[in-house]
């Protein structure tokens, strides 16, 4: 089927709901406003694929920026299926990937930064010892400097201009300390995340050619989940759109806020929403859960929004599973009780259309090892993770071993999204057709030699790092940090390590993921879906946590609700036997009510 066919026939699904119907014959900027499984990513994909087909003329296209790289990954595979791949024409990333790839690294020499023109992206040792280095100049003392990180961090996105008089006044000690830091990272050549989204607002801000050329290049900016980014895209948003002439269409919900702590801010949604030249939309069918869990849903939030399910939808089921003990016993009765009696009852369901949701990393080390125990396979999606799913050089070598997997030979992978992929990843060294014909055939003839499910994974990873991502990364400015990613993984295997070495094919596995249970926070589940979705820990002083502010259980009580609304089909609420959060209460109170 052509790329119009594709989305012509997806556009096709669209046509019956007249709000997304709306959104997709949208002409000008166009904000989606809607509740969870509403279809906005739905809409969002077919409308980028007609806007590239119909409104934009190669080689010009769109930016797409999301949230973080596994919200990245999702769109990714979406727009893979109406035969968009990013590259070229196509941006698809986070607001920091966007920064840095589209503004920082062509621009920051020409648009007066005073970066050093070489400059790379910190790692976490140099951001460390650049925050030691600051702390012993600025604030002094015995403790650790590394305590001042997330304050740090707050006070550098808080003021994004920082030529008003509050920077050096309302606490001026911190300003200090982030001058200072900032000034270490600069002799070291680097900048660190944090800068990248805020040098490239000044870079923007400051430069009026540089929106002319981000335009040029992107007449169309696509914002996903837009109430979880932050002030620095909100301003360049109004930079690009609203002065620089970007189309924009932009997704969201501000129910679904839960990056506060980072700075986002659900308020700037809802102003953009407000505009006058801004077509506002809003979706008000759930599609993805049940009709039992749209209404209980409603109940978890604390607010009527009136959501429902699309007529003659399934009902969905809710269960509560008070528990005794503590964390690893309620973990052992979730996978040796309730696991075997939901796959019982259904046993056509895929283990890995399970997912068990908690609200902090440290909580899934139980049900990982109750899992474990049980011979289940699972895929970790949180800060313990075996390796950093989010990382960009980790997810393409999991590519690379579906490939070598099998993969080859029926092409799922395809070998050329492999080859494309790893040119992204290495794209500012492969400048000429000459460097780009070498890469794809030193690639192609390395994973040619490995195909093979049963090697070593430690060995495979070493292979592919000497070969293919060794001499290129020590020539590239932003995947220092990728490659200590993949150091540190790989030395998880060696003698040191605390992980014994498996086969290639579990690890080309966890890239596809069916016979494995998914574990994740509750954040880090944002934007997908499940059959069967088990809320664990739901407990009264973790969710929301003791002495939590308002706003911190208003953004606690959201959190809730978007685990919530990930189940199509069944919902379990986990809790100790006498301390289920109140939200969970809630919910259990106003079911029997009805
Ligand atoms: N018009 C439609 N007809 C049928 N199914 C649809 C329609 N729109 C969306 N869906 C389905 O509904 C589910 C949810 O859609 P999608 O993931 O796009 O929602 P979302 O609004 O982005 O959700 P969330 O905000 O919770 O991440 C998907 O399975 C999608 O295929």
């Amino acid at each position: 089927m052509s790329d119009r066919a594709l989305y012509l026939k997806a556009a096709e699904d669209l046509r019956p709901n007249d709000k997304q119907w709306q959104a997709y014959e949208s002409g000008g900027h166009c904000v989606l406003l809607a509740g969870p499984g509403s279809g906005k990513t739905k809409t969002l994909t077919v409308k980028l694929a007609r806007m590239l087909s119909e409104d934009v003329e190669d080689p010009r296209g769109f930016a797409c920026i999301t949230y973080n790289n596994e919200c990245a990954r999702e769109l990714e595979m979406r727009l893979d299926g109406l035969g968009i791949a990013p590259g070229g024409r196509v941006f698809i990333g986070t607001v920091h990937s966007f920064s840095l790839t589209q503004i920082l690294l062509p621009y920051a020499k020409v648009a007066g930064l005073g970066l050093p023109d070489d400059f790379q992206v910190a790692t976490r040792r140099q951001t460390r010892a650049a925050l030691e280095n600051a702390h012993a100049k600025v604030i002094k003392g015995p403790e650790n400097p590394q305590t001042w990180d997330f304050r740090l961090g707050q006070h550098r996105r808080r003021f994004l201009n920082r030529d008003v008089d509050a920077w050096k006044t309302v606490d001026p000690q911190l300003t200090r300390l982030v001058e200072a830091y900032e000034a270490e990272l600069r002799q070291m050549g680097v900048i660190d995340f944090d800068d990248m989204p805020l040098l490239a607002l000044r870079a923007l801000a400051t430069n009026a050619w540089l929106r002319k050329a981000i335009a040029a290049k992107y007449p169309i900016l696509a914002v996903d989940e837009y109430q979880d980014l932050g002030r620095a895209l909100h301003a360049m948003v109004m930079g690009l759109c609203f002065s620089a002439g970007i189309r924009l269409f932009a997704v969201g919900d501000v129910d679904q806020s839960i990056y506060g702590f980072t700075g986002a801010n659900p308020e700037l949604l809802k102003k953009l929403s407000e505009r006058d030249d801004v077509e506002t939309v809003r979706l008000g069918l759930n599609y993805r859960c049940g009709s039992q869990i749209v209404t209980a849903s409603e109940y978890a939030l604390g607010e009527a929004r009136g959501y429902r399910a699309p007529d003659g939808a399934h009902e969905g089921t809710i269960y509560f599973h008070p528990c005794t003990g503590g964390y690893a016993a309620q973990a052992r009765y979730l996978i040796e009780q309730l696991i075997p009696e939901i796959r019982a009852r259904r046993p056509d369901l895929n283990v890995g259309e399970i997912a068990i949701l908690y609200p902090a990393a440290f909580i899934g080390d139980e049900v990982a090892t109750a899992a474990a125990n049980n011979g289940y396979g699972v895929i970790r999606t949180d800060g313990n993770a075996l390796y950093p799913r989010g990382s960009r050089l980790m997810r393409w070598l999991e590519q690379c071993a579906m490939w070598c997997c099998g993969g080859w030979r029926s092409g799922q992978p395809q070998v050329s999204r492999v080859i494309a992929e790893g040119a992204r990843l290495f794209h500012e060294l492969l400048a000429t057709d000459d460097d780009r014909l070498e890469f794809q055939r030193d690639l192609i003839a390395t994973l040619w030699d490995r195909r093979d499910d049963t090697l070593s994974l430690h060995d495979w990873l070493v292979s592919l790092r000497d070969e293919i991502i060794k001499p290129r990364i020590d020539r590239a400015r932003s995947l220092a940090d990728e490659f200590e990613t993949l150091n540190t993984f790989i030395n998880r295997f060696g003698p040191t390590g605390d992980v014994e070495d498996f086969p290639l094919g579990e690890f080309a596995g966890i890239g596809t993921g069916l016979d494995r249970i998914n574990l994740s926070t509750l954040h880090s589940a944002k934007g997908r879906e499940f059959d069967a979705v088990i809320l664990f820990g739901m407990e009264e002083g973790r969710l929301p946590r003791n002495n939590a502010s308002d706003g911190e259980i208003r953004e606690a009580r959201r959190l809730f609700y978007v685990g919530f609304t990930r189940a199509r089909h069944e919902i379990h609420l986990m809790h100790g036997q006498h301390n289920p959060s109140r939200f969970v209460t809630e919910v259990q109170e106003r079911l029997e009510g009805e």
